[in-house]
């Protein structure tokens, strides 16, 4: 479980960027962190995954206190940042997930399986053998995204995942983020893309000014038109506060 706490931010040397922030992230969770740009969200990331210090609050990963032991915390976390290039360009597709998979102590035949597992559902399978280097940015992508998983931790966080993307490339991480029996137990996801967020979220929570200003179920939508209407209610609601 991730547990954030009355969070609050300050940029040097006056910008509040949180405002009491808690939020909770348990199994089975996939939750959208949606907002307009500058809203938070990477600021509210970093400081989960212990790059950014709260100036107040707490946040805990699975009992870990992050302020206090990032490193143990992050342990625990998978993320995959806005234009990731984690992969090594002189390495192949398959070289590159095997490299990680041994590095993150899996067995070879652990690592082989999961390696070709994930190329499956992303379909990198024919690009296997290519070096990295002369994938497209959208392939490079993926490959970041297969990598990041190749951790094998309990949490995954994605900053815009379907951000440049194709069609085909943004229903391959759709199927991957909401098949049964993940590797992870919950995954935290920023993004702009409403159908997307709709079609992978279960959990929602609105920002707007370092201020959550909703948060609830899938339930309340039934279509991504409905998201989309609620959240820029939600927005300019706490606009006109
Ligand atoms: N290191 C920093 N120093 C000062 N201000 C910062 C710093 N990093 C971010 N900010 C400011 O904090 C606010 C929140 O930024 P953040 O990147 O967290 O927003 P975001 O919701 O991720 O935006 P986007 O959707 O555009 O990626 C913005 O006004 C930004 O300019």
């Amino acid at each position: 479980m991730i547990a954030v706490q009355d969070v609050n931010k300050i940029y040097p040397p006056n910008r509040q960027v949180l405002h009491n922030v808690s939020l909770e992230l348990v199994e089975g969770d996939r939750l959208i962190l949606l907002g307009p740009n500058g809203a938070g969200k990477t600021t509210l990331i970093r400081c989960i995954i212990g790059l950014t210090a709260p100036d107040s609050g707490s946040i805990y990963v699975n009992g870990v206190d992050v302020v206090r032991h990032p490193d143990e915390a992050r342990e625990s976390i998978a993320v995959v940042f806005e234009e990731a290039d984690n992969s090594y360009s002189y390495l192949t597709v398959l070289e590159n997930l095997l490299y990680f998979g041994l590095l993150n102590k899996w067995s070879r035949a652990e690592a082989k399986r999961r390696a070709e597992r994930m190329m499956a559902v992303l379909n990198l399978t024919p690009y296997a053998e290519r070096l990295t280097q002369t994938l497209s940015r959208g392939m490079k992508q993926k490959l970041a995204f297969a990598i990041a998983l190749m951790k094998g931790a309990p949490f995954l966080f994605l900053d815009e995942p379907t951000l440049g993307l194709d069609v085909e490339s943004q229903h391959h991480i759709r199927t991957m983020l909401t098949e049964e029996n993940q590797w992870w137990k919950a995954v935290l996801i920023t993004t702009h893309d409403i159908p997307f967020a709709h079609a992978v979220g279960n959990k929602f929570v609105f920002i707007q000014d370092g201020k959550i200003v909703w948060s609830g179920t899938k339930e309340h939508f039934s279509t991504p038109a409905d998201l989309e209407t609620h959240f820029l209610a939600a927005i300019r609601s706490n606009l006109s506060t």
